[in-house]
């Protein structure tokens, strides 16, 4: 997807600390940014700043140029998504949330993925979709979130430990997915061996620091260059890009 999205002195103040300041990038296309840091730093509040969920207390969000305003909120959530990491608790199943994710005005007339296939590709059986969200193991609801997600046709993807509960191979399976999903990916890990597999920029929180890492697998695998530099409800969502508009 041919996209810009830049963060410009982005700022997040919780009561009376400050928890990050002056936080700068800008990524296109299928660029990947791993955002690590100690646990507690503010990781996660930093992805539901980018995704309009909180306010920041200073900086400036833009995709193609535009901020969240001009887009109006609805319309910034679908096209910059947030995937939680907290376990879904969501009553219905995954297929009557992804009907109805699609029925919000800001998704009416978008690009879709191939849910199927998606499902498929992260080892998943297609009966998951009409199973209760509450009857998934951990790992399931994640990679179903996940392929939700990406069938919505985001352009950023903002990613909460996407492959926390997942086993060795589904994590695999989930970072293929991710990186063939076109979407711009900014993707909380623990794992410092993931940015090294996958390649992309890492922004160290708290203070923000940003350092290119190579591809090593893409290197591996002879398909890419790794020559270069290297409240509420919708908390309880499974992806926020069908949080009503009013959230
Ligand atoms: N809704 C909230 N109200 C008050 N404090 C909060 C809220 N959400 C998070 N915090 C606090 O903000 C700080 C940052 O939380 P956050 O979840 O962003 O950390 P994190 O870096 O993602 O942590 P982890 O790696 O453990 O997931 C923590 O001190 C946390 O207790």
């Amino acid at each position: 997807m041919d996209c810009k999205f830049e963060v410009q002195g982005l700022k997040r103040i919780l009561g009376e600390s400050l928890l990050f300041s002056d936080i700068n990038f800008t990524l296109s296309g299928s660029e990947r940014l791993f955002v690590t840091g100690p646990s507690g730093v503010g990781k996660t509040l930093f992805l539901r700043l980018l995704a309009c969920l909180d306010e920041a207390q200073g900086g400036e969000l833009r995709l193609n140029g535009k901020t969240p305003s001009d887009y109006g909120f609805p319309a910034w959530r679908a096209l910059v998504t947030y995937v939680p990491q907290s376990r879904v608790n969501f009553k219905g199943t995954p297929a009557e949330f992804y009907f109805q994710a699609q029925q919000f005005a800001s998704q009416k007339g978008r690009p879709r993925g191939d849910l199927p296939t998606l499902i498929n590709d992260l080892g998943l059986e297609h009966v998951v979709l009409n199973q209760a969200w509450t009857e998934l193991s951990g790992g399931q609801a994640q990679r179903v979130a996940i392929a939700i997600a990406v069938a919505l046709r985001p352009a950023v993807l903002l990613l909460d430990e996407p492959t926390s509960a997942c086993d060795q191979v589904s994590v695999r399976r989930v970072e293929k997915v991710l990186q063939d999903s076109g979407c711009t990916l900014i993707w909380i890990s623990h794992d410092p061996e993931q940015p090294s597999r996958l390649g992309g920029k890492v922004l160290e929180l708290p203070g923000g620091t940003l350092t290119d890492i190579a591809p090593a697998l893409l290197a591996e695998a002879g398909g890419g260059s790794a020559t270069s530099s290297s409240e509420r409800l919708e908390a309880r969502l499974p992806v926020s890009a069908a949080v009503p508009a009013g959230l």
